[in-house]
């Protein structure tokens, strides 16, 4: 028998590889529509069979528009007339990925993410980790309580009021950035509050974790570090619902840029831990949290490993969080008069003079302040999207539904925080929403508000830094309230941040609502504010 040519079998492998693909993806797709546990749950076609989905609206900067868009339209039914309506009840779940569920309630809230739930978090969290698991990554629960409680010495009581110092150092700093002009009772020019918002929660961060200066408010030595986070954060972020692609030929295929933007980052770092290595001689009292962890070191087993890890994922997280909620306030505040006035009359009435803005035992007095920080996380929470946690054997009830085993379950924090269930005229900046009046007549509509309310997570995974991070935006917001009066800045530039008004992208239409790009964490432009030195004080 004649053998047939290389040229033919070569040909004859590619088909039959090609034929056998896609039966196979024929019968992955018939499975993952038809006869997956899941469903029976609504969603999007590509959402329900690939987590292609997913990542792609990761890669655009859109999931949390997307899972609310899902949300909202996986809630619309037709009546007998034809006309669309909401069944709320329906777009509380979506299916958000083969083997993932979106849920928009607070009960999936509790059920979710409180204390004492058979879930775990997923595998894209695998995505962050570098070496070893961090508190943020660890996916064993035994682990986590472990690492949680030694981390939790740098955020103690003690802890916070020892970094006071620090903050206030920091916020003397940015209040220079507005005095820069010669005319101080002109306004300033425009600055842009998201990088400037950006300089100094890095700075006040490396400060707190590693008593290091960064010194981005007044140098741009540094500043290159801020692009190369968020260039990290893009990869990431894709990667979370692709998380076993992480390490493969592909990643690296297509993210070489974020990858060389990561190991930046992580140089910037080992130099920062080579240089306390060093300085360990001059044995000081722990003043950062760095030194606190290190102080654990022998008696708990921490090795250097695990401090660096737990100390890098620090200043990722705690950096860029604040700074959102910082620049969204601006945003907000700056384009709501009656909120602004407010806001300002209670600050200068609470503090007489510059030095009481140092007493943080007058900061539990500024109710509406934080009605006003709380409302820009509600309306633009720093970390937008859902939280995925993994149902561990035997499954569980999420919200009244049975969730089996292995599957990965979230309660996106942009969509509950707009859900006209708990939050009348979501799109409205209304800081009031928060305040319970003396006759109580809202304390319903408050308490209903706080329990879908959840920027900093809640449970056993919850934000660990959530009183240093309200520390730091008091301490800086009423000082900046203090000393000076803000508006938007005129013309074009004020217009950056905004919602572009007749926008076809789907929830970016609204010129009052601060643009999110999600990230992992959020990214976005300006606003653009000047200042003006108050002249009252
Ligand atoms: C406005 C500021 C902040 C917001 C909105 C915020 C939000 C969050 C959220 C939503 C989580 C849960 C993440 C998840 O489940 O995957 C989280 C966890 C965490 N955050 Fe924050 N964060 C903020 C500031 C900070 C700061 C200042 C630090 C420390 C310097 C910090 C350190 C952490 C850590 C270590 C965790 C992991 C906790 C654990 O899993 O036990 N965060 N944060």
């Amino acid at each position: 028998m004649a053998s047939l040519p290389i040229r033919d079998i070569a040909a004859l492998i590619l088909s039959t590889t090609a034929v056998f693909g896609i039966l196979w993806l024929v019968v992955l797709c018939t499975y993952r529509l038809w006869f997956n546990p899941l469903a029976k749950f609504p969603g999007p076609f590509w959402a329900k069979v690939t987590n292609l989905y997913a990542a792609y609206h990761s890669w655009r900067g859109d999931l949390h528009l997307d899972m609310l868009r899902c949300h909202q339209t996986y809630g619309m039914r037709r009546t007998a007339s034809e006309d669309l309506v909401l069944n709320a009840f329906l777009g509380n779940y979506v299916r958000y990925g083969p083997d993932r569920l979106i849920f928009n309630t607070a009960e999936s809230l509790k059920d979710t993410y409180s204390f004492g739930k058979k879930v775990k978090k997923c595998k894209g969290y695998l995505t962050m980790m570098h070496r070893v698991p961090n508190t943020l990554t660890q996916r064993d629960k035994l682990m986590h309580a472990k690492q949680r409680r030694l981390l939790s010495r740098g955020f103690s009581d003690a802890a916070l009021r020892s970094y006071e110092g620090i903050i206030d150092l920091h916020v003397q700093r940015f209040l220079r950035c507005f005095d820069a002009e010669p005319q101080s009772t002109d306004w300033s020019t425009p600055k842009n509050m998201s990088d400037l918002s950006d300089f100094v929660t890095f700075d006040i961060t490396l400060d707190v974790v590693y008593d290091s200066q960064s010194d981005m408010l007044t140098k741009p030595d540094n500043r290159h570090m801020l692009p190369t986070i968020h260039e990290s954060n893009i990869r990431v972020g894709v990667l979370m619902p692709l998380w076993y692609l992480k390490g493969t030929y592909l990643e690296r295929f297509i993210f070489p840029r974020s990858i060389l933007a990561r190991y930046t980052f992580l140089s910037f770092v080992k130099a920062l831990l080579k240089s306390k290595a060093e300085a360990k001689s001059e044995a000081t009292a722990a003043k950062d949290i760095y030194s606190i962890l290190k102080g654990s070191d022998e008696r708990e087993g921490l090795g250097t490993n695990e401090i660096a890890a737990e100390s890098t994922n620090l200043v990722v997280a705690g950096f860029d969080t604040t700074s959102t909620t910082l620049s969204a306030f601006f945003f907000y505040l700056a384009r709501n008069p009656s909120a602004y006035k407010a806001a300002t009359s209670e600050v200068r009435a609470v503090f007489r003079n510059p030095a009481d803005l140092r007493n943080r035992a007058l900061f539990p007095k500024l109710i509406y302040l934080r009605a006003c920080i709380d409302e820009s996380m509600r309306m633009a929470p720093p970390v937008p999207s859902a939280l995925f946690r993994e149902i561990e054997p035997d499954g569980t009830i999420i919200d009244g539904h049975f969730i089996p085993p292995g599957c990965d379950v979230g309660t996106p924090i942009y969509s509950i925080h707009h859900n006209t269930a708990y939050f009348p005229d979501p799109y409205v900046f209304y800081p009031e929403r928060w305040v319970v009046h003396a006759d109580e007549r809202n304390r319903d509509a408050v308490e209903r508000g706080q329990s879908a309310f959840t920027p900093f997570s809640i449970g056993p995974r919850s934000c660990i830094g959530k009183s240093l991070a309200l520390s730091v935006l008091q301490s800086i917001l009423a000082s900046v309230l203090f000393h000076y009066d803000f508006r938007v800045a005129e013309g074009e530039l004020g217009r950056v941040g905004e919602g572009d008004g007749g926008s076809r992208e789907w929830g970016r239409g609204r010129p009052g609502e601060y643009q999110l790009y999600d990230h992992l964490t959020a990214s976005r432009l300006g606003p653009f504010i000047q200042f003006r030195k108050c002249t009252l004080n």
